[in-house]
């Protein structure tokens, strides 16, 4: 059972689909809706029903960003004391492939949720940006740091430093996003594409998730050594012996997910 104020929660088929949900701030993240977000991946994480989550927000925003009025008020210490947005960091620890399907504004805290997922389908309406210069602040929920390794150094100082937004050609065209989609078929393109997913193996997905996200971790030698120790654990499952059987024999795979 899932009781969330600031986000709805269904799931379609094998997807789970978090919508977030604060339209008249254009989806501030404030505590209740970060923390409403982290407990449903962790909610879908724990769902065996479910192979890939999907995050997405309204046609105006995907997120605006944290919540400036309640960080406003804020000192030092208080968000020392609290460690301010670390709770942000147990999506990353999500094994299961989460997609963002972004439309509108994903500023600031909106677009390092969007990095938080592992890849970005945008409307051809989406606009990126990490302004927290304009505000006094510096990204804090890893825009400096996911923002670098997806588009390199030049863009991401150009962005944090101007505090500028790009769009979503630039944005695609940078490699911060996967691919666009005219903003009337977003939501059917992102389930299109979390449904393909969640209908691969999931231990399988989960074992590529995590090959491709070592790469942000370790060097090129260490991180094809480790591909290759996972590449050769997937013989382990039965998925493996399903899926090259199901292609001798011309049909589809029927996955166990084991
Ligand atoms: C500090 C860290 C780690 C991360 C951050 O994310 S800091 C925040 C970064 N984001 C921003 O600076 C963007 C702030 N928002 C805007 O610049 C504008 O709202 C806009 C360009 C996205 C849209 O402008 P528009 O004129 O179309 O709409 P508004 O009237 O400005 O907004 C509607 C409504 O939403 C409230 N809003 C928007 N963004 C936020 C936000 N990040 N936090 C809190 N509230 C936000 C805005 O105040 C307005 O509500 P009210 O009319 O009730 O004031």
């Amino acid at each position: 059972m899932s009781d969330f104020e600031t986000i709805l929660l269904d799931r379609r088929g094998r997807v789970g689909v978090i919508t977030l949900n604060r339209p008249k701030a254009l989806n501030a993240l404030n505590a209740q809706l970060m923390g409403e977000v982290v407990a449903a991946v962790e909610e879908l994480e724990q769902d065996p029903e479910i192979g890939a989550i999907l995050i997405t927000g309204s046609e105006r925003a995907f997120a605006a960003g944290a919540d400036i009025k309640e960080m406003q008020p804020k000192t030092f210490a208080d968000v020392y004391a609290e460690d301010l947005f670390t709770q942000w960091d147990r999506l990353s620890a999500a094994r299961k492939p989460i997609v963002a399907a972004v439309a509108g504004y994903a500023l600031g805290g909106g677009c390092e949720l969007a990095m938080l997922c592992d890849f970005i389908i945008a409307a051809d309406t989406a606009k990126f940006g990490q302004p927290e210069i304009k505000l006094g602040v510096i990204p804090g929920i890893g825009g400096s740091q996911r923002l670098t390794r997806a588009v390199g150094k030049a863009k991401a100082m150009d962005l944090c430093l101007t505090g500028r937004n790009m769009d979503a050609e630039e944005a695609e065209r940078a490699g911060l996003v996967a691919r666009i989609v005219p903003a009337a078929d977003l939501l059917d393109e992102a389930l299109k594409a979390a449904t393909t997913i969640a209908e691969m193996s999931l231990p399988i997905a989960m074992m590529a998730k995590e090959a491709v996200n070592r790469s942000f971790e370790t060097t090129l030698a260490e991180g094809v050594r480790f591909e290759r120790r996972v590449f050769h654990s997937t013989f382990a499952t039965a998925d493996q012996k399903e899926g090259m059987a199901a292609f001798i024999e011309k049909r589809a795979p029927n996955f166990s997910h084991r």
